[in-house]
């Protein structure tokens, strides 16, 4: 099941919004347990002709507690970005040993917070990076399991705010340079070094560009190899992208599977997956309610009671959430869908054909699962949305927010001082 009308009224699973807008009113997040679940089980099913892997759910697309739980339970791990994630997922019982680091600033004291942990493996973004890991790594008497993040110089033809495996972009180190960094940091008493990462970007629907960029690591693995390193694991990122608007097709993710199959049969390495929108976005949407119908120069403003500061993605990326009725009259309309807050991106949808709206009518956002609750703010003093999980007959407020880890604060003398000196220590 999913978000669907039934006698004339959208519920998700089986429980009406209606129901939902009472019990904890508007903006909320609502999410579908069942369609969570249906997403993480294709990915896998996508994937069964790849022997050796690991799925590990990017937690930055929706790190609610009750959504990690129930992909802990599904046998997923975690893409992590942060020591704030890393509660995260731990918290909601994904052993370290299915988590991996990236991100690419990440603090000395979260690099050793996840050596603390035990985790599966940081994703090394640079050469300095790799150094200070592994005088860290060398002070706990250890050494630090890591992955060299390459950037294989791709567009991946999506939104230029998230794509990242161009040569411009800050992500990774460069294919040109990969083997030569490999190699140095190979040397560091304190890596284990057994592989590379990559990730070219979110939101790909057109498969082309990540079999390009996993033929190249393909490429570089062979080199790797021939240079005498033992590489066991590629992690191969996330970015499979979703349908946003009707009618738009998500990324086939059995094509996918059936591409990874292929162009790694003979990699002979264990294979890491970071989805996240795949698995998060379609089971979520922003419940809101109309405020006004102001009238304008050419359309009428539907004023919601929703924001930028619930669901910035479309003031951010100019994207687009499909909006709906909660109880459509059948009635349609052209207007432009606005939220309260003092800005003029403060805009869902621009002279959009929409269901009819009226004064209190409920209405949501589809499609707002990733990238939703996450992404939100304060500003204006808005309160943060609750966010509400249905799975089948019974619905819950979740707890939602991480508390931020204190982890990433740094203390200035910490890093001018220690780290320095802790690299040329090693
Ligand atoms: C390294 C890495 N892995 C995984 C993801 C998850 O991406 P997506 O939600 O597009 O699957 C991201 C975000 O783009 C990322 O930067
Ligand atoms: N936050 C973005 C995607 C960025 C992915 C993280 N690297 C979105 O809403 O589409």
């Amino acid at each position: 099941m999913s978000f669907h009308y039934r006698d004339g009224v959208l519920h998700a699973d089986a429980v009406s919004l209606d129901a939902i807008a009472k019990q904890v009113g508007t903006p909320a997040y609502v999410y579908s347990a069942e369609m969570l679940l249906d997403a993480a089980r294709q990915f896998r099913a996508a994937l069964a002709g790849v022997p050796n892997k690991q799925l590990l759910f990017a937690v930055k697309a929706n790190p609610a507690h009750a959504i990690l739980t129930l992909l802990a339970e599904e046998g997923y791990g975690a893409d992590i970005v942060s020591g704030g994630e890393l509660a995260a997922a731990r918290r909601a019982g994904m052993p370290a040993h299915r988590i991996v680091l990236s991100g690419v600033g990440k603090t000395p004291n979260e690099l050793a917070a996840a050596l603390d942990a035990g985790i599966g493996s940081i994703n090394l973004e640079h050469e300095r990076e790799g150094e200070l890991l592994s005088a860290l790594a060398v002070a706990r008497g250890m050494r630090a399991p890591a992955l060299l993040r390459v950037n294989p110089g791709i567009d991946a033809g999506t939104h230029a705010k998230i794509t990242t495996g161009t040569s411009d972009s800050k992500f990774g180190v460069p294919l040109a340079e990969a083997l030569a960094v490999y190699e140095r940091l190979s040397r560091l008493p304190g890596l284990a070094l057994h592989g590379v990462a990559v990730h070219i970007g979110s939101q790909i629907i057109d498969l082309a560009p990540l079999e390009t960029a996993y033929r190249r690591i393909g490429d570089l693995i062979l080199a790797l190899r021939h240079h005498g390193h033992r590489i066991t694991h590629a992690d191969l990122g996330g970015g499979l992208g979703v349908a946003y608007r009707a009618g738009q097709p998500d990324a086939d993710v059995y094509a996918y599977g059936l591409m990874v199959t292929r162009v790694t049969r003979a990699w002979e390495t264990t294979l890491l997956f970071e989805p996240g929108r795949f698995i998060a976005a379609r089971a979520g949407v922003l419940l809101t309610r109309v405020l006004w119908v102001k009238p304008g120069a050419r359309h009428p403003f539907v004023i919601v009671d929703a924001s930028m500061t619930d669901l910035i993605r479309p003031a951010l990326y100019d994207a687009w959430h499909e909006f709906a009725a909660v109880r459509p009259s059948g009635k349609r309309m052209i207007a432009d869908v606005v939220g309260p807050v003092c800005e003029s991106s403060d805009v869902f949808a621009r002279a959009r054909e929409i269901d009819r709206m009226v004064e209190g009518d409920l209405a949501i956002f589809h499609t707002a699962g990733a990238y939703g609750a996450t992404m939100s703010s304060i500003y204006n003093c808005h309160a943060l949305a609750p966010e509400v999980l249905v799975h089948g007959r019974r619905s819950a407020v979740i707890s939602s927010r991480v508390e931020p880890a204190a982890l990433r604060r740094q203390s200035l003398p910490d890093w001018f001082e220690h780290a320095p000196r802790a690299i040329r220590a090693a």
